[in-house]
């Protein structure tokens, strides 16, 4: 499975080095990228007669015009509208010489009922919005509900950022050219492309390694080695000790969905570490779970030591106050390094201070993830979160800026390290729109970092396992049912290494 992301200039890179390396020349590729769309709607719009091919003044329009001829010469009728004309000597003036139908104007088009649209008018080179006769045309479109095919990406969405520009094509499918780009994955975009289908234009994968992306889809495939195994002779310590920190007596539901999933997930003991307050509340719901009296750091620190906790759940439910982010220095201070999951309230505690905190976290060697929503991240990097860049931009400066993974959560959850690496989640669904399914979250990444896998790989796996065991309850699911579906999703997963 090919799962690098590549940004439009990365994209354009492979473009230049497959080119130079030959035996493709740019022309080639264009021929392979239209008969890709072309083959597409023929086997995928078996009915449609007539085919309105509309395109831009780039190599996307040049694109347009060899998917315009295939269909000509399939016995299709095609209209053909342009916009601006090629430059002369580009492979887009040569796809516009070699096809047969004379363009009319962009202006003189509306769609026909019954006409499937062929949007070849901007893809990669999109860099500023749309208007005028273009954004005519893509209003006159939606208006008459014209099955839309993007040739690479809908004109109008950005392939960096996902946004859209002025405004964008509604397309039923989108065939794109080697990879997917960010805009097919990322909000609003993604919701443009419609069903996205990946064509091989003969770009080696070769040449995709060599241009070094460092983005990625998140399927199973990026971290199912690094998935937990365990040997014969484990026993429940060693297989992982979670430590989850309960807030005060009414806010301590939080954490227990937190402990169970850590548990669901394959840690082989969790803890509650609760405040005395709150340890009757705490001991009237738990079962598997242990309960722990804790009230201070040094308390919490000599049971994180003693009983070899290798991982922690710090946020669900706490105060989003400085005592919260003091306790927090306090953890990651004292040398013990254990892998720390910091969420909810606590990331809001940490924004009191957010320099204090990046300094502590830059010197921390333990693991550690944060998992902010739009809210906290916001609230701990105000800067990035008003940058126009996109989500997945910001969610990689914040990473370097914290020396943490951060897990931005959202429909189109993005994953950073500060490595560099990054993945964007494509299976998450509106089902987990329901209070406590991010405590969850950040119980199953725990569970997975208590078992050894590493922090960038442990937050992607929980990420898609989230999701997943959402899918498999569908509707109707709360909170609380999300850590039962995981056997299931745990289970499949096994069944594919
Ligand atoms: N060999 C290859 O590289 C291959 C590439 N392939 C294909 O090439 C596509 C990328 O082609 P591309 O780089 O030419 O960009 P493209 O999307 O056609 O747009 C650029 C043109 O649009 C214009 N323009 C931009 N925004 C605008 C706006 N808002 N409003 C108005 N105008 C605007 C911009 O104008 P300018 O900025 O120059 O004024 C320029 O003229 C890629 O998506 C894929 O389909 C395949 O054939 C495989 C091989
Ligand atoms: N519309 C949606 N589509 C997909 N996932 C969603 C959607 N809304 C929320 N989620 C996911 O649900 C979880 C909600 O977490 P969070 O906002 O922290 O809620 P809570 O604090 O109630 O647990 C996150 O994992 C988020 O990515
Ligand atoms: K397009």
């Amino acid at each position: 499975m090919r799962l690098e992301v590549l940004t439009p200039a990365e994209m354009s890179e492979c473009d230049r080095r497959t080119i130079a390396a030959g035996p493709l020349d740019g022309y080639g590729l264009m021929l392979r990228a239209g008969q890709a769309v072309a083959s597409t709607a023929l086997s995928r719009y078996p009915g449609a007669s007539r085919v309105d091919v509309l395109c831009g003044p780039g190599n996307n329009g040049g694109d347009g015009y060899v998917v315009a001829e295939i269909l000509r010469r399939s016995g299709i009728e095609v209209a053909l509208f342009a916009e601006g004309s090629p430059k002369k000597g580009t492979d887009a003036a040569r796809a516009r010489t070699d096809c047969r139908i004379e363009p009319r104007p962009l202006a003189e088009y509306a769609p026909t009922k019954g006409n499937l649209v062929v949007d070849a008018i901007f893809g990669a080179g999109l860099d500023r919005p749309v208007s005028g006769t273009v954004m005519r045309a893509i209003e006159f479109t939606a208006e008459a509900r014209a099955p839309v095919l993007a040739v690479d990406l809908p004109s109008g969405v950005s392939g960096e950022t996902g946004k859209i520009l002025g405004t964008a094509f509604s397309a039923e499918l989108t065939v794109t050219f080697a990879r997917l780009k960010p805009g097919h994955l990322l909000l609003p975009g993604r919701t443009n492309c419609g069903e996205v289908i990946v064509a091989d234009i003969g770009i080696p994968d070769s040449v995709v390694a060599s241009v070094g992306p460092k983005c990625f889809e998140n399927r199973p495939d990026l971290w199912r080695k690094t998935l937990p195994s365990w040997a014969v002779d484990v026993h429940k310590y060693s297989r992982g000790h979670v430590a989850a920190f309960s807030g005060g007596p009414s806010a301590t539901g939080a954490v227990r969905l937190s402990a169970l999933a850590a548990a669901r997930a394959g840690a082989g003991a969790v803890t509650l570490l609760s405040p005395s307050a709150a340890l009757l509340v705490n001991a009237a719901h738990l079962t598997s779970i242990m309960l722990r009296r804790c009230d201070s750091g040094v308390e919490a620190l000599d049971f994180i030591s003693d009983r070899r906790v290798r991982a922690i759940v710090f946020g669900p439910g706490l105060a989003p106050e400085e005592p919260t982010a003091a306790m927090l220095r306090e953890l990651l201070g004292a040398g013990e390094n254990p892998a720390v999951v910091v969420d909810a309230s606590a990331i809001t505690a940490l924004a009191l201070d957010p320099e204090g905190f990046f300094e502590v976290s830059a010197a921390y060697e333990g693991p550690l993830v944060l998992t902010p929503h739009e809210g906290e991240f916001a609230r701990l990097f105000p800067d990035l979160a008003a940058q126009s860049g996109s989500k997945l931009e910001r969610a990689r400066l914040a990473a370097q800026r914290a020396s943490a993974v951060v897990l931005l959560k959202g429909p189109d959850t993005v994953i950073a390290s500060p490595d560099g690496r990054a993945a964007i989640n494509f299976n998450g669904t509106p089902l987990l729109a329901t209070a406590g399914s991010g405590d969850v979250l950040s119980g199953i990444i725990a569970g997975l970092l208590a078992q050894g896998m590493p922090a960038f790989e442990a937050a992607c796996a929980a990420a898609w396992m989230h999701a997943e065991a959402a899918r498999s309850l569908g509707p109707g699911l709360i909170a609380d049912d999300l850590p039962g579906a995981l056997p299931g999703v745990l289970g499949n997963l096994e069944a594919g290494r």
